[in-house]
């Protein structure tokens, strides 16, 4: 079976700026996976060409099997861009049918899939609304909902909850969870956390170079050391040099006071949490929580 994203030495070049520098990378339908890099890293130019928007300068873009932008592609891939832009002079049930008959539906089974995504968004009420009545986070879903008609395999999201409120927020988080068995999502955001709780693989993207692909909370073959990451109820400094003296701890770091990132070799000492646990007990410090590896950001920038 083919891969469902194939990128082979894909580069592209804006003058003399490369957003994307060779990259390389494969990855198979399933659980959702992040895109993530700093600002300009080349996530957005990702997923234009994958989307089949923009062109690539030299290299192979495929999914399922096929060269991104050709027609077998039509209706498998949904997209939102960071921009979406729609028509001002149609309401949102006429604007997403007349995108449904783009993708070959026919009238009235274009008028029932835009509902159908509508609804899904629970934007069933704005249908009749002209994009322009509607606020920013409205608009995102509505421009969601585009993505999802037709039921596409993969699903691009372009910073899907940025500009959100923490509610509509959490709804997009769900939808892609409930819709995630079918449809694979690959969703770029700078918001680590959102991420980690989403997605199971991770592409970091840094100055158009594809820096990192891995497995999010699995350990790379590089890293020798496991990781216990513990926030604590309220800042304690001094704990910190008690923990150094547990067995086989090797490094530990203090983030913003209240979060306690633990590195140790786990085959000398395949106990430690136990420990740990017993330790913060007898010193009477209250913690939040104690999770096994790292965040994503400090499997990401930690070095
Ligand atoms: N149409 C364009 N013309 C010229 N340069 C461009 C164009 N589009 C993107 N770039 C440049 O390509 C690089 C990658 O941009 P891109 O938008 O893909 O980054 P990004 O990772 O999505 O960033 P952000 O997190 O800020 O959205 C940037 O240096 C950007 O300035």
């Amino acid at each position: 079976m083919s891969a469902l994203i194939e990128c082979q030495n894909l580069t592209k070049a804006y003058g003399n700026k490369k957003a994307l520098n060779n990259i390389s990378f494969e990855i198979q339908s399933g659980q959702p996976i992040a895109l993530v890099g700093p600002n300009g890293a080349g996530k957005s130019t990702l997923f234009g060409i994958l989307a089949g928007y923009i062109p690539a300068t030299s290299g192979e873009a495929k999914i399922l099997g096929h060269n991104v932008g050709s027609p077998e592609l039509i209706g498998r891939i949904g997209a939102l861009p960071q921009d979406a832009l729609f028509n001002p002079n149609l309401t949102i049930q006429q604007q997403l049918s007349f995108l449904a008959r783009l993708q070959g539906f026919g009238r009235s089974k274009a008028f029932k899939e835009a509902a159908r995504v509508l609804e899904l968004m629970q934007l069933a009420d704005t249908a009749k609304e002209k994009i322009t009545a509607l606020s920013h986070g409205m608009k995102k879903r509505v421009a969601i909902a585009q993505a999802l008609m037709g039921e596409p395999e993969l699903v691009l999201l372009d910073e899907p909850t940025a500009g959100l409120d923490p509610e509509n927020a959490r709804n997009i988080r769900q939808q892609v969870m409930a819709l995630s068995d079918e449809t694979t999502f690959v969703i770029s955001s700078h918001n680590l956390e959102e991420l980690e709780r989403l997605c199971e693989q991770v592409l970091y993207l840094d100055q158009g170079e594809l820096k990192a692909q891995h497995i999010i909370g699995q350990q790379t073959e590089q890293q020798t050391l496991s990781y216990l990451t513990v926030r604590l109820v309220v800042k304690n400094t001094a704990i910190v040099s008690n923990i150094k003296q547990l067995t086989a701890v090797s490094q530990i770091e203090l983030k913003q006071g209240d979060e306690l990132v633990i590195g140790y070799n786990s085959s000398e000492n395949p106990i430690l949490d136990q420990q740990l646990l017993q330790l913060l007990a007898q010193h009477k410090v209250p913690y939040r929580q104690i999770t096994h590896g790292q965040s994503l950001e400090d499997q990401l920038f930690m070095k």
